[in-house]
């Protein structure tokens, strides 16, 4: 039987999930966004069956919702379902950063014939926009979902089902855990990402050669600052209380830690380097968590004309997918780094080889 699949707010992430549900028959899906652009380019590029200007027409015959705006967006188009007249049961979900607000807001639907899961797919990109969306974003990637009381399980196995293309890992948790641990993995490193380039920053004003020195340790860190700054400011306000604590408990952390420098006692300080070390290399790669590590390859490589190509033709000769590949300080005149990102281990080990025999340095860390 064929279902109706509404995404409302078709960005990057409401685009990406729309390209991973249109791939199974079973679905028919309808586009719902306020820019008429977006609509124009997922019909053109057939990321929907079918689009609309009015959030209510375009629900009205939902078997399933997916409200993928920004945050107080999605909470605006909730309240909006209150005044739908339904003929049949509805599934509700969302996509938003942050539950607790998406579900205090579900809390509030008369319409029985409303289940509301809460949802969040923890992969993304600091792009914006449907131009970004990817099929394949939430592979692999964990698929947080935040039943509100008014669903059951086997809502919850429906959305899955709907889900299932995005080959994502579903866990269930409660709103307020969720906000508690994606504040600490994911929210709150974006805070401190823009602190540190704000830093940066105030020192360039006196020292203008500082942004040449910016290696890549300092792009690595500060590389979530580049996102989109509307988004971060909903997510830091929806989550604000999360982030409160957090920024109070980092205050500490870095007292402590100006002792620590200060103090100069080597073996103190290489227990706290070598413990946050451990932490680090045994958090869950790609495949199992949130954090994404891939299997890379650093080059080294002149800075001249074909070598970049030189590279990649030597692996596409021995028929190795690259996955992703990032120049990394490639100055004029001056060797530079090149990221390769490979899809396995097999294929990491097998192209550092490959490329060493054919005259290139490689490193993998
Ligand atoms: N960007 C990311 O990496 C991730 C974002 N999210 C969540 O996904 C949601 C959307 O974020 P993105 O796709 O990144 O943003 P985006 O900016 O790429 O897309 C948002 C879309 O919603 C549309 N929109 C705005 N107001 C609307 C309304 N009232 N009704 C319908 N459409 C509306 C916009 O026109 C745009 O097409 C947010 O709630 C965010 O918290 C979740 C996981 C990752
Ligand atoms: O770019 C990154 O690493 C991200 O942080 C992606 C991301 C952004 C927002 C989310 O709610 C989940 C994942």
């Amino acid at each position: 039987m064929r279902r109706t699949v509404v995404i409302a707010g078709l960005g990057l992430i409401g685009g990406s999930l729309a390209k991973s549900i249109m791939k199974s028959e079973e679905n028919y899906v309808i586009g719902y966004d306020v820019n008429q652009d977006s609509l124009e380019f997922a019909i053109l590029n057939g990321i929907v069956h079918e689009t609309s200007t009015s959030f209510t027409e375009s629900v009205q015959d939902a078997d399933i919702v997916i409200l993928a705006a920004p945050i107080s967006e999605s909470i605006q188009l909730i309240g909006k379902l209150n005044e739908l007249q339904l003929s049949k049961e509805m599934i509700v979900s969302d996509v938003a950063s942050v539950k607790s607000s998406i579900i205090n807001a579900a809390s509030s639907l008369t319409n029985d014939k409303i289940s509301f899961i809460g949802g969040h797919p923890m992969a993304g990109s600091h792009k914006r926009g449907i131009s970004a969306a990817k099929a394949h974003l939430f592979e692999n990637a964990t698929y947080v979902l935040t039943p509100s009381i008014r669903s059951t399980e086997e809502k919850v196995e429906i959305l899955k089902d709907v889900l299932k293309n995005t080959r994502s890992k579903f866990i269930v948790l409660s709103p307020d855990e969720h906000d508690e641990m994606t504040g600490v993995v994911s929210h709150f490193p974006h805070l401190i990402a823009s602190s540190l380039v704000h830093q940066a920053r105030k020192w360039g004003d006196t020292h203008s050669y500082l942004p040449n020195l910016a290696a890549g340790g300092f792009r690595d860190i500060t590389r979530i600052a580049s996102s989109n700054p509307e988004l971060w400011q909903d997510i830091f306000y929806h989550n604000r209380e999360k982030m409160s604590v957090l920024l109070e408990e980092w205050i500490q952390e870095m007292i402590d830690l100006k002792i620590l420098v200060d103090n100069n006692k080597k073996n103190d300080m290489i227990t706290y380097l070598q413990n946050a070390k451990n932490y680090r290399d045994g958090l869950p790669s790609k495949d199992k968590g949130v954090i994404p590590s891939f299997y890379d390859v650093y080059v080294d490589i002149k800075d001249q004309t074909g070598a970049i190509a030189a590279v990649v033709q030597l692996l596409a000769d021995q028929q190795i997918s690259i996955k992703n590949i990032e120049i990394l300080e490639m100055r004029e005149g001056i060797t530079g780094v090149l990221r390769l990102s490979f899809y396995s281990k097999e294929a990491q080990a097998e192209s550092s080889i490959f490329l060493q025999n054919n005259g290139f340095d490689t490193t993998i860390l």
